[in-house]
């Protein structure tokens, strides 16, 4: 599977935890992020992740063109809900093309734990078959 791994800079060190906590899961799927984010896992956990543009450089609407192609089956977005970011339009543009597309997107800690466990027990694999179909 694709996954999108995206966080405010408040809540890069959350993800990075998370991911760290469940790298063997992270390990068998391909792995791509905004720039900042993606160095940071990167660095601190050793997988390969390809990276974009950094979010308010343009990465949130690069991830938003892979979801747009159907390329995308998981998003983990940490948003930080509590400071304003100048690149706020792309943030909303991508959590609404996750609905779009029936994308599985997770914005904070709670809903990642659901969203990876179920990862790993099959509840995600409807997504091959969208893909298989086109
Ligand atoms: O701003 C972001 C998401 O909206 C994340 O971008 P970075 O990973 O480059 O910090």
């Amino acid at each position: 599977m694709n996954i999108a791994l995206i966080a405010h800079d408040k809540k890069k060190a959350d993800l990075v935890q998370f991911v760290t906590a469940y790298k063997d899961i992270f390990e068998q799927h391909t792995l791509f992020a905004t720039g900042t984010t993606g160095l940071r896992i990167q660095e601190a956990t050793g997988l390969t992740v390809q990276r974009f543009q950094s979010g308010p450089l343009g990465g949130d609407q690069e991830i938003g063109a892979m979801i747009a192609k159907n390329e995308m089956d998981i998003v983990f977005f940490f948003r930080d809900p509590m400071t304003a970011q100048p690149h706020e339009p792309d943030v909303t543009a991508l959590i609404r093309l996750c609905d779009v597309y029936n994308v599985p997107v997770a914005t904070n800690m709670g809903t990642a734990e659901v969203l990876i466990r179920g990862l790993q027990r099959g509840d995600i694999d409807w997504r091959k078959v969208i893909k298989d179909m086109r």
